[in-house]
């Protein structure tokens, strides 16, 4: 599959630069570099960065240029590629990019480079997804597994499955079609027991979902309290900087504020809240309806407390929490912490001194339970559609299973697995019939 049209897009960031690259890609990326460059693509050698001036269609000179020309499929996107160099200023890129779509490009869509890569043959499904994953990973782990998946290894274990499943249904076809062969039916135990087996290496892959979506989005990190408590005093302590407005008026907060940290490798998106009291009204009301609602989508909550007021003053009706872990804070313990709080086995801190403050990061650690130790060798870490399609893949495989247990024509199995196959197929981005076709032919050399 090729495509017909030649896309060009600025590659790196936008703003201003040193240098800035702008990649064209498909059949026409020479050629249109040409007419931009006075020739100077197509004498260029292959992969070679060379030196060129970008000129405008009166022959005025946009810029001073590096030219990488990747000819045949030797490239990213795996068809012909241009990637020119130039000063990183708006206007050059501006001009530049004008110049190229007069020469006859057109402007990418957004991953359409990926995309390409994909639809030549370059990467899989689950590779094209980790560039994104690579570009906005925040924290060195969530790196670790956008280059486990970007090597291959999500691919790598679904092509596995699925070839053990076309295995299967190899075997299960063929002694539907040529009964006459006489192939041992085996769709007892031996049979089920491949089918458990593919449904354990399934679960393995799901049970990845979670960090995934921790690494991607990050661990979703509620700080509430009673209004003064020093929650936002908090965040601000998190980030190094006054990111949220911090008085001694209670009710200073009344949006949330979201911004995202990493504490140990491990991406937080911490969501500073209102307090919370009985009293308030308006819009006060509103920001404790709001904090509410976080705190119940909520992966970790930080429960804040002013340790220099006795106990039941900074006491809140903790709100639905969901599935989240709870850390208390003792905070204030830089002024009398009231005696009353002794044997309470919050984490006491001080976010005016930052006392404290490594207990807290520690206690986080503790209580999410996702530190290095839990990663072993291989990041895999799958994402919302690889776990669609795994549970799809395993609904199909215990059906599947059912039917051969209850002696239903294995014709149903067969198209049970079939569907398996398929749903697994969608994660690397591939179905094929051939596959299915290849293995009967090739293990059981029928027709000889
Ligand atoms: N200048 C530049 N830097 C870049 C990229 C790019 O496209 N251009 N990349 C883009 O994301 C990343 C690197 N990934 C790349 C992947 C494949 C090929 C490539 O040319 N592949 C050919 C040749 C293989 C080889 O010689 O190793 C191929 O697969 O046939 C280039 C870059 C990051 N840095
Ligand atoms: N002594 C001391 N004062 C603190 C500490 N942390 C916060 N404060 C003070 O407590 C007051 C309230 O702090 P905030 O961070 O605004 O409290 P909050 O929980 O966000 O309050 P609301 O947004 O109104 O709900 C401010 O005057 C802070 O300076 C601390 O560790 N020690
Ligand atoms: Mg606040």
């Amino acid at each position: 599959m090729s495509a017909s049209d030649t896309i060009v897009a600025l590659a790196s960031g936008g703003g201003t630069s040193a240098v800035a690259l702008i990649r064209l890609s498909g059949p026409q990326a020479e050629s249109i570099s040409d007419q931009a460059s006075s020739g100077a693509a197509s004498s260029a050698q292959e992969r070679r960065a060379t030196r060129a001036k970008i000129r405008d269609a009166a022959g005025r000179v946009i810029d001073d240029v590096l030219l990488t020309v990747f000819r045949g499929t030797r490239s990213f996107t795996g068809e012909p590629a241009v990637e020119i160099a130039c000063h990183g200023g708006r206007l050059i890129v501006r001009r530049i990019i004008e110049r190229l779509l007069e020469c006859g490009a057109r402007s990418a869509g957004p991953g359409e480079f990926t995309e390409r890569a994909f639809l030549n043959g370059k990467l899989d499904l689950t590779q094209a997804e980790a560039v994104m994953d690579l570009i906005s990973a925040s924290s060195d782990l969530a790196l670790r597994a956008a280059h486990e998946q970007l090597e291959g290894g999500i691919g790598r274990r679904t092509a596995a499955l699925r070839e053990d499943l076309i295995g299967l249904v190899a075997h299960l076809e063929a002694w539907i079609d040529f009964p006459e062969e006489d192939i041992d039916p085996d769709t007892g135990d031996l049979f089920r027991g491949r089918i458990s087996a593919a449904q354990e290496g399934i679960a393995a892959l799901l049970s990845t979902a979670e960090q995934g979506r921790v690494l991607r989005e990050g661990v979703r990190t509620v700080i509430c309290g009673r209004p003064n408590a020093g929650k936002s005093s908090l965040l601000n302590l998190f980030l190094g900087c006054e990111r949220a407005i911090v008085s001694d008026e209670a009710g200073t907060t009344r949006d949330t504020i979201e911004e995202m940290v990493v504490l140990d490798g491990i991406p937080l998106r911490l969501v500073d809240t209102a307090g919370l009291r009985d009293e308030a009204g308006g819009v006060e009301r509103e920001g404790m309806r709001r904090t509410l609602m976080e705190a119940e989508r909520a992966d970790l909550v930080l429960v804040v407390r002013d340790a220099s007021l006795p106990p039941a003053e900074s006491e809140i009706e903790l709100p639905a929490t969901g599935k989240a872990r709870i850390v208390t804070v003792l905070n204030k313990a830089d002024l009398n912490v009231d005696p009353a709080w002794g044997g309470n086995n919050g984490v006491k801190i001080s976010c005016t001194s930052g006392e404290g403050f490594p207990d807290l990061r520690h206690a986080i650690g503790e209580a999410l339970d996702l530190g290095e130790a839990d990663w072993g060798e291989h990041a895999v870490a799958i994402n919302t559609r690889h776990r669609d399609c795994l549970r799809r893949a395993d609904a199909s495989l215990a059906a599947a299973d059912a039917l051969l247990t209850t002696a239903q024509p294995p014709e149903l199995a067969a198209l049970e697995l079939r569907e398996a196959l398929e749903a697994l197929g969608e994660i690397a981005g591939k179905v094929d019939a051939e596959e299915v076709l290849g293995a009967i032919f090739s293990s059981f050399c029928i027709g000889k």
